[in-house]
Order: structure tokens, then C-alpha cells, then sequence
């Protein structure tokens, strides 16, 4: 045992005896350390039974670590923690070398994640409750939570899929379709499709305007004739060919269930006398619509209604066969868009234990409209899910929760052998635990038992998942007459880091203010770079400075890049790969737990696609779970946090001109290896190259004239 090596926090909280206790600390204080270090006392001095210790992680990456840590502990020639360090040993290579050491007291012990851990619950007993031969549902959230055996017991669909399946059923249910047409239409297409006008390939000078259906069409008067008819569920072909007696032509539309030509007149249309005569000879009746009418789009929508619906005598209900397929063609990304949003609110139902036909009475009377529909669509979509996946035996990551607090639940016999088994109960990174987590442990834990939580109230980022942030700041509400204990030495960053990511925090209302201090005094400031155009000379800043660390003798993967969201790295990657350079870039929520010499984090631009990004601030989930911005914009915080306590000595933040986060100016000049104030002032020279003496007019960047450094 080294007790030697913790300092007096760590030391008192592996010592302590208490039945409830929570490790609270910043980033890079050694709480994980403190909590495998506990593990190894309770098995080595304490003389427990390593099979009645359970360690809970929330990743499979971080089982593994605290694997790695336990097989180190013991491994005194040191060749195990050689093997995981070195850069050139391949994943698989540490994966049998890791399954042929955990053996011994390490393999009694159980030591998994929380999914792990219900899954085996529910195999070995499940069949009390549910059906203990499930199938698992695995989206491409949680592909990468799925350990060992579980491999075995894969459905053979996605969640995402069987939802689309159900959507599909549904539109069979011609009222269901014409909703979720009007729905796609209204709420998710207006917006974007105005824009989308582009030249012709044919005629540079004409630009092409594309319709709700489509298709492109050649003038604005054209996309509102063909949108009012394609919202109306009334089919038209657009510029049909026709040849009635002396010549071919194409008029505009031709509305088969009106049998009826429509011919729109703009100012710059030709004279259509001829035309006219031809339609006389055809015995066909051709409509013109006229640029004035077009002005006025309430006006004109009622005269196309007097015009087409006058002669169309079919009920909408027999209008043309509507089928999914063709409704919703150039809607694919729409309707996807959709379909994510019914599966988050399907995730949040979970979580909150919520059934979905409450949903339609929280939403009935919403004041939107868009709410109300979104509800009305989602929930028959919900429900015919839940009955396809309990037909079939699937069981998705909640569910596996949920089933086993049924299991523990109903079943007394099973929970007692549960109590029998686990008197140590461990929990890492308890910031993240839901609802359903917390009732789980809840279940597991008895007043002999003891339960050891470790976790930063700072680091809280899974809210959009469920977790909630109470469970920590709260602990000692949740768990009667439990202790906490804070670490207060960081022992990754620099003093620069430890400061300014804690003064940033504190702008957070809802936190527990910790006193933390960094243990490295090495001198350091943050650096940022404001690019003009982040895709542009933000990307060229980011791989010029990777190149530049990298010939300085930095490992690639002491680097390691950050981003709020995977697309914002996708220039980057492309840039990188052209220069032929190697780094580590990781969504923020995927670094959880990493550290590096150098972070980098890119995106730091205001406003949609940037950082913060409060996408889950939207009406319709507020009727699940009334989260307040304000709390949405905290957890962006903690996001940031997150990333800045990554690094061990330097950060890099690439941001935008005139579109700063509000993150930036969070962090206080002292801390930046610039004064910001200077920077604002751009059009004043800030410094000269000490190499070809050209003026530099952008902070901290490089030289434009001969590309030194600075
Ligand atoms: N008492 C100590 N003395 C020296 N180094 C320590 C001590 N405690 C922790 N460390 C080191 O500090 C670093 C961070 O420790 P650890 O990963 O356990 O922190 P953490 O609090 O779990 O971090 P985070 O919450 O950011 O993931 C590790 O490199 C660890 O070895």
C-alpha cells in the first residue's frame, strides 16, 4: 500500500469509515487515483473480499483504465505500465495483455459500467421480470459502451432504423402523412429552402429557384405557384411537353385531377397569342396567372384556390395515391431530423419515467402549434416502438436500467443476494448519474453497505442524456448522514490552467465553489488566435503551430484538439491530413477523463454551430423536462471546463473575429499570453516581425510576410 503517495485529503478519504461518502474535487486532483487507491487498502489492509467490491464506471475506456491501474499496482517489474505507455503497442496488443493479467484478487473483483453491470443482472436473473435471453439495441451513442460478451447479444437492427420502420407504417394512414407532410413543411423546411437558389448550367444568367417538392423551377412566381399546389396535395408535372396542332411547347404546369394547363405571365414572358390558339385547337383549357397577382401572397394563394380548386372534384382523401416514398424525397434530411428528436425525447422519457401516453396531455395544450404536432406525430410512433422492441426481446441502455430496477424491485430474494454479494459499493465520476442510476444504487446500497462516490460537480456534461447535476451538489440531501470531503491540489495544469478554468466555473450559479490550487507553478498563459475566417486562417493557424510544436520535439500525442461538435474539426482533419500531420482530436465529451501536454480547442465562435451550443434549448423537449436556459448554458460551462483542465501545460483557443464565444471573455486578461484589450484595437499594429520587421496587424499569429512564428 502507498498511502504515502496521497496527500492528507486523498489520505482521510481512503481512510475514512463512513457508510456514505462522496470525494468532491476539481479536475486533475486525483480522484480517481483516491478511489483506486481506497479499492487496493479495503482489499489489502482492510482484508475485505475482492467479490464483494463493485466499481462502477460510466465508460468502457474508464473500466479499463481502473484495470490498468489495479494490474500496475501490483506488477513491481513495471512491464505492464511500459506496454500501455508505449506508442507503438496496438489496441489489441493491450487488450490481451490486460485479459491475461486480470487475474487473481483483480478478477473477483467486479469492476464495470453501468450498462455492464444491469446486463449481467438482467442474464442472470432477468427472466423474473423480463426476458433474460434480450437483445441489445446499440446506436452509435453507446457503440462504443458495449463491453466483452455483450457483443454476443447484438439486435440485428439500430433503434434509429425500427423508429424510421415505424414512421413508415404510420404513413400508411393517409391523415397520419398529410400531418407529417404539413409538419416537415411548416416547421423545418421554410426556413432553409428560400435560399436555395442556384444557376442554371445551361443559361449562367438565370438563377433557378428551388420548389418544396424539388424540383427547380425559373422564377419565384413559378416556386409559389408550384408550392401552393404541392401543399395542397394536388399533383402537378411542371412543364410538360404538348404538342396540340403546329408546334411543341412546354407550358408552365398541367394539373391532371383539374385537367387544367396553368401558364404563368411575368413581365419579361413572351407574347403568348400563339400559345393560346394552340390550347383553342387542343380543346384544352389554359389558366394564366399574372406577375401583379403575385405581390400580395394572401391574394394570390386565394386566387389560385378559385382558379384550381373550383375544378377539381375529388376529395383530398382520393387525392392521388400519397405514398412516403414520393412526399418525402427531397425531405430525407427533414424527416431524420425529425426522427432524432422523437429518439431524444424517447431517451428523456425514460430517464424521467415518464409513459408516453402522458406526453399528449402535457402537450395538448401547448401554445405552439409546432409542439402540439410534433407530440401528436411522435407519441403513436413511441408506442408502436416500445410494443415492436418488448415483442422482440430488445432492450435498449436505459432499458437495461430500468429492467433491472424492476428486477431488484419486485423481487426480494434477488435483492438480498445482491446485498449478500456487494458491501462496497464504489462510484466513479458520479456527476453523470441519472435518475435511473441513482434508484439502482439505491437498490443495491444498505445501511451496512459502503458506498464511495467520487466526482467534480464541475465536470457535470451528460444533462442532455438525463444526469443530473443535483445528485452531486446535493449528495448529503440524497444520501442521509454521508460525508464529503474535497480535494483542493490539482495536480495536471498549470497554475495559469487551474486558475482561469475556475474562474470561468464560477460563473456557474449552480456549483459548489471549491478552493483549488495547482501543485505546477510553471509559468504559462493561455494562448488564442482570432482568425478572420475560422475554416480558413483558423485551420492554417492550427496546423502551422501543430508543425511548429511538433519540429519543437512534442509527441503527437501529447496533443490533443477539442471541439464542441465533430463537425467543426471537419476542416481541420482535411488540412492536417494534406500537411501529413498526426494529432489526437476528440469531441469534448469524449475526453472526460484524458489529459495532455497541449490542448487545442477549436470552434470557439458565438451563435449556432458554435460554442456554446444550446441546441437542447428548444420547446419540445421542455415539455419532458422544463429546463431553464440558463441551466443549458451552464452545462455548455461545464463543456468548457471540461476541456480547459485537459491540459497540462498549454492551451490554444481559435476563435473568430467579431464572433468571439462568450467563453472568451470569461477567462480574465491576466491569463491570456496577450492583453485582450490590446487585440480589440486591431487596425493598430500590435507587434513587429523580429525577423523581416513587417507590421503584424492580427494577435498572436504568424508572420504573413515571411511566416515566422511569433
Ligand atoms: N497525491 C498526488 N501526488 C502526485 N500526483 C498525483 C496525486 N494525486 C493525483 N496525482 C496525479 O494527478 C493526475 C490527475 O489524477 P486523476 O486522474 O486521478 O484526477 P481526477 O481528479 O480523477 O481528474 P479528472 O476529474 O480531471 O478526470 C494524475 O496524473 C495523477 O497521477
Amino acid at each position: 500500500m502507498h498511502l504515502s503517495t496521497l496527500n492528507e485529503k486523498q489520505k482521510a478519504s481512503v481512510l475514512s469509515e463512513n457508510k456514505r461518502l462522496l470525494v468532491l474535487a476539481g479536475a486533475g486532483s486525483g480522484k480517481t487515483k483516491t478511489l483506486i487507491q481506497k479499492l487496493l487498502y479495503l482489499v489489502s489492509e482492510k482484508q475485505v473480499k475482492p467479490s464483494e467490491i463493485l466499481a462502477i464506471t460510466f465508460t468502457k475506456n474508464a473500466t479499463n483504465e481502473m484495470v490498468d491501474r489495479l494490474i500496475i499496482a501490483g506488477d513491481s517489474s513495471g512491464e505492464y505500465e511500459a506496454l500501455i505507455n508505449d506508442k507503438l503497442a496496438t489496441k489489441e496488443s493491450i487488450e490481451f495483455e490486460r485479459k491475461s493479467r486480470k487475474v487473481g484478487w483483480i478478477a473477483n473483483l467486479t469492476v464495470k459500467t453501468f450498462h455492464s453491470l444491469c446486463y449481467q443482472m438482467l442474464k442472470a436473473s432477468g427472466g423474473a421480470t423480463f426476458d433474460n435471453r434480450f437483445r441489445l439495441l446499440i446506436d452509435d451513442q453507446t457503440e462504443d459502451l458495449k463491453e466483452g460478451e455483450e457483443h454476443k447479444t447484438i439486435a440485428p437492427e439500430k433503434g434509429y432504423d425500427i423508429l424510421h420502420k415505424m414512421l413508415l407504417e404510420q404513413c400508411k394512414n393517409v391523415a397520419y402523412l398529410l400531418k407529417l407532410k404539413r409538419y416537415i413543411l411548416d416547421f423545418y423546411v421554410d426556413k432553409s429552402y428560400v435560399d436555395k437558389t442556384i444557376r442554371s448550367k445551361n443559361f449562367p444568367n438565370q438563377i433557378l429557384y428551388t420548389t418544396l417538392k424539388g424540383e427547380k423551377v425559373r422564377s419565384k412566381s413559378e416556386r409559389d405557384i408550384a408550392d401552393w399546389l404541392f401543399r395542397h396535395n394536388i399533383k402537378y408535372n411542371y412543364e410538360p411537353v404538348v404538342n396540340f396542332k403546329d408546334f411543341p411547347f412546354n407550358p408552365d404546369f398541367f394539373i391532371p385531377q383539374a385537367d387544367l394547363y396553368l401558364e404563368h405571365r411575368s413581365d419579361k414572358s413572351y407574347s403568348t397569342v400563339n400559345k393560346e390558339k394552340q390550347f383553342d385547337y387542343g380543346g384544352r383549357i389554359c389558366v394564366n396567372t399574372y406577375e401583379g397577382m403575385t405581390h400580395d401572397s394572401t391574394l394570390f394563394n386565394l386566387a389560385l384556390e378559385r382558379i384550381i380548386m373550383g375544378k377539381i372534384t375529388d376529395k383530398i382523401s382520393q387525392l392521388a395515391a400519397l405514398n412516403y416514398e414520393e412526399e418525402f424525397q427531397s425531405y430525407q434530411d427533414k424527416v431524420k431530423e425529425f426522427l432524432k428528436m422523437v429518439m431524444r425525447v424517447q431517451s428523456m422519457i425514460k430517464a424521467e419515467a415518464i409513459d408516453s401516453d402522458d406526453l399528449i396531455s402535457k402537450s395538448i395544450n401547448h401554445q405552439h402549434e409546432r409542439v402540439r404536432v410534433f407530440y401528436e406525430l411522435a407519441v403513436p410512433l413511441l408506442k408502436s416502438y416500445e410494443h415492436y422492441c418488448v415483442n422482440r426481446s430488445y432492450l435498449d441502455f436505459d432499458d437495461l436500467i430500468i429492467q433491472s430496477i424492476r428486477l431488484l424491485k419486485d423481487n426480494a430474494e434477488i435483492r438480498q443476494a445482491y446485498h449478500d454479494r456487494f458491501k462496497y459499493i464504489m462510484v466513479d465520476e458520479f456527476q453523470d448519474v441519472n435518475s435511473l442510476q441513482v434508484k439502482l444504487l439505491e437498490l443495491l446500497i444498505t445501511p451496512d453497505s459502503q458506498l464511495f462516490c467520487v466526482g467534480d460537480d464541475w465536470q457535470s456534461i451528460y444533462g442532455f442524456r438525463g444526469s443530473e447535476v443535483d445528485y452531486i451538489v446535493n449528495f448529503k440531501k440524497h444520501f442521509p448522514g454521508s460525508e464529503v470531503i474535497q480535494l483542493d491540489v490539482n495536480y495536471r495544469s498549470t497554475q495559469t490552467i487551474v486558475g482561469a478554468s475556475t474562474q470561468v466555473i464560477r460563473n456557474n450559479k449552480f456549483q459548489i465553489d471549491k478552493e483549488i490550487r495547482a501543485f505546477k507553478q510553471t509559468p504559462s498563459k493561455i494562448h488564442i488566435y482570432r482568425s478572420k475566417n475560422i475554416e480558413e486562417d483558423g485551420v492554417d493557424y492550427l496546423v502551422r503551430k501543430v508543425r511548429a510544436l511538433q519540429d519543437e520535439g512534442i509527441r503527437h500525442d501529447e496533443i490533443l484538439i477539442l471541439y464542441r461538435r465533430s463537425k467543426m474539426f471537419h476542416p481541420y482533419r482535411e488540412a492536417l491530413r494534406m500537411a501529413g500531420l498526426k494529432v489526437t482530436a476528440k469531441t469534448i465529451h469524449a475526453s472526460k477523463g484524458l489529459e495532455a501536454k497541449i490542448v487545442f480547442i477549436i470552434g470557439l465562435t458565438e451563435g449556432s454551430g458554435g460554442f456554446p451550443d444550446i441546441w437542447l434549448d428548444d420547446a419540445v423537449f421542455r415539455v419532458v423536462k422544463d429546463v431553464k436556459y440558463d441551466m443549458l448554458m451552464e452545462e455548455e460551462r461545464r463543456l468548457f471546463y471540461v476541456a480547459l483542465t485537459r491540459a497540462k501545460d498549454e492551451i490554444y483557443l481559435i476563435t473568430e473575429l467579431g464572433s468571439e464565444s462568450t467563453f472568451i471573455a470569461e477567462i480574465p486578461n491576466e491569463f491570456y499570453a496577450v492583453n485582450k484589450t490590446e487585440f480589440k484595437n486591431i487596425i493598430q499594429p500590435i507587434s513587429v516581425c523580429t525577423t523581416c520587421q513587417t507590421e503584424i496587424k492580427e494577435w498572436f499569429t504568424y508572420c504573413p510576410n515571411c511566416g515566422q512564428l511569433i
